[in-house]
């Protein structure tokens, strides 16, 4: 039988808050293939609201319910959450069909108390709908927790980090939908061409602000199935991600070892920075996760990546000073892209921070000697996290004397809102460069 959009995100959430599952994995596994673009837009736009609101979502239903939220079992939970979303985010949903969709879902998951229990509650919210949205909080860390859906530690840390108001806007845009970015393989194609091109089919393209290779896509559905695409004439990558090359600026012919490499996003961009021509080294610790480097090299007609199953942080004697550069695009908390994938909000915990810096300053420890003297390092993360960032950075330099930031001025042709870049760095925010929380960082080894 088939599902309708709503048992689908029903499905979704349940794999994601009772499954421990990934939102995309969940998202893919789930969808119907036979789906029109409408209907595909409804149930991502269902999954990504509630857990974009999840704590929002839960706060409401503590209001309103005279069951505690622990008691209330885990199905019927999520399906009232996917009808207050409706009633409360989907202007252009009809009340009445959020409820007795809702309803509907509660018939055949749940039995005949809980049915009466999701149609009270969900028509008390939808008449009551400003009095439940309302937030009341003891103070601004519960307020921008609630509000934003974002844990309390989080918001606790990041006020801490960079004060109330930065934390305030950085959650809200947090809940925000990020603008597709893509790179231009200039291996096979320019910018203008694929732009025009694009631009022909209908897509929406504009320029990206501080990426040379990269562009915005308005309005992307599909775009994965053009022929431009398959012929390798681009891949999907956030401009944030595209500075890494940019700053590196590998010389052709040049070998590079990239100890984290998978799925390739950076590696092939430095293939093509380079024209193609000389070696890079992308190694990675999970066998499978390498087939996704080989696949995009092959999609975008690069052939000087060689793959390897390596732990960064063990160390291998054949690869002591030979690197003229070196990438560690660490494992890291991720706290930069909540925005595109919100269930970060759900799964990540605290106290995976100081694990993965452990781990972090490892393998950057073990990797350093990899590199030959006047090489080049670079470092990056997609968080926002000092401590994964900044305060790593700081360490290391100061137990390895030999090691410099370099200025990168040169690199960034437009430096709004980046005032690092002469000492070697730059930490990008959402709510403020529009792209994803990444931090890079340049490093000389001069002796
Ligand atoms: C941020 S991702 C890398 C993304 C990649 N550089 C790109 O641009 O597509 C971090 C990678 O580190 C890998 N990793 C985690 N622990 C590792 C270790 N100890 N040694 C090597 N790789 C590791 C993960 O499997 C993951 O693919």
């Amino acid at each position: 039988m088939e599902l309708s959009g709503r048992e689908m995100a029903l499905n979704i959430l349940n794999d994601i808050f009772n499954n421990g599952a990934f939102s995309n994995i969940a998202i893919n596994s789930n969808l119907d293939e036979g789906l029109s673009n409408k209907e595909e837009g409804f149930v991502r736009e269902i999954v990504y609201g509630v857990l974009e609101n999840n704590i929002y979502l839960d706060y409401i239903i503590s209001k309103a319910s005279k069951i505690k939220l622990k008691k209330i079992h885990p199905i019927i939970l999520i399906i009232l959450k996917i009808g207050i979303y409706q009633i409360i985010f989907m202007d252009r949903i009809p009340i009445s069909a959020a409820v007795n969709e809702s309803v509907n879902l509660a018939k055949k998951h749940g039995h005949k108390g809980t049915i009466g229990f999701v149609n009270g509650m969900l028509r008390n919210i939808s008449r009551n709908k400003d009095e439940f949205m309302k937030v009341e909080a003891k103070d601004k860390i519960d307020y921008i927790s609630i509000k934003y859906s974002h844990p309390k530690w989080m918001v606790k840390r990041w006020i801490k980090e960079f004060g109330e108001e930065f934390t305030e806007k950085l959650c809200k845009e947090n809940n925000k939908s990020p603008q597709l970015n893509i790179r231009v393989n200039t291996l096979k194609t320019s910018k203008k061409k694929l732009k025009e091109k694009l631009m022909d089919y209908g897509f929406t393209v504009k320029d990206t602000k501080y990426a040379n290779d990269s562009l915005i896509v308005e309005n992307p559905i599909r775009i994965t199935e053009t022929s431009e695409f398959k012929m390798g004439h681009f891949i999907i990558q956030d401009e944030s991600s595209t500075l890494v090359g940019q700053i590196m600026d590998p010389k052709p012919g040049s070998t590079i070892i990239d100890c984290c490499s998978a799925p390739g996003g950076k590696a092939t961009h430095l293939a093509q920075i380079m024209n193609n021509e000389g070696r890079i080294l992308s190694q990675d610790i999970y066998e499978h996760k390498l087939k996704l480097i080989e696949e995009n090299a092959k999609r975008l007609g690069i052939n000087i990546i060689e793959t390897s199953i390596l732990d960064g942080t063990k160390r291998d004697d054949s690869l002591v000073n030979l690197a003229d550069y070196l990438l560690l695009d660490a494992p890291c908390s991720g706290l930069g892209l909540i925005r595109r994938k919100p269930d970060i909000k759900i799964n990540r915990k605290e106290e995976d921070i100081a694990e993965l810096v452990e781990l972090q300053y490892t393998i950057l420890n073990n990797v350093k000697d990899y590199l030959k003297i006047g090489g080049i390092l670079i470092y990056s993360t997609c968080t926002i996290e000092k401590d994964e960032n900044i305060n790593m950075i700081n360490k290391f330099l100061e137990e390895n004397k030999s090691f410099k930031l370099v200025n990168i001025e040169d690199k960034i042709h437009n430096s709004q809102n980046i005032d690092t870049l002469k000492h070697g760095y730059i930490q990008l925010f959402p709510h403020i460069h529009n792209t994803d929380g990444f931090y890079i960082v340049k490093i000389i080894k001069e002796r």
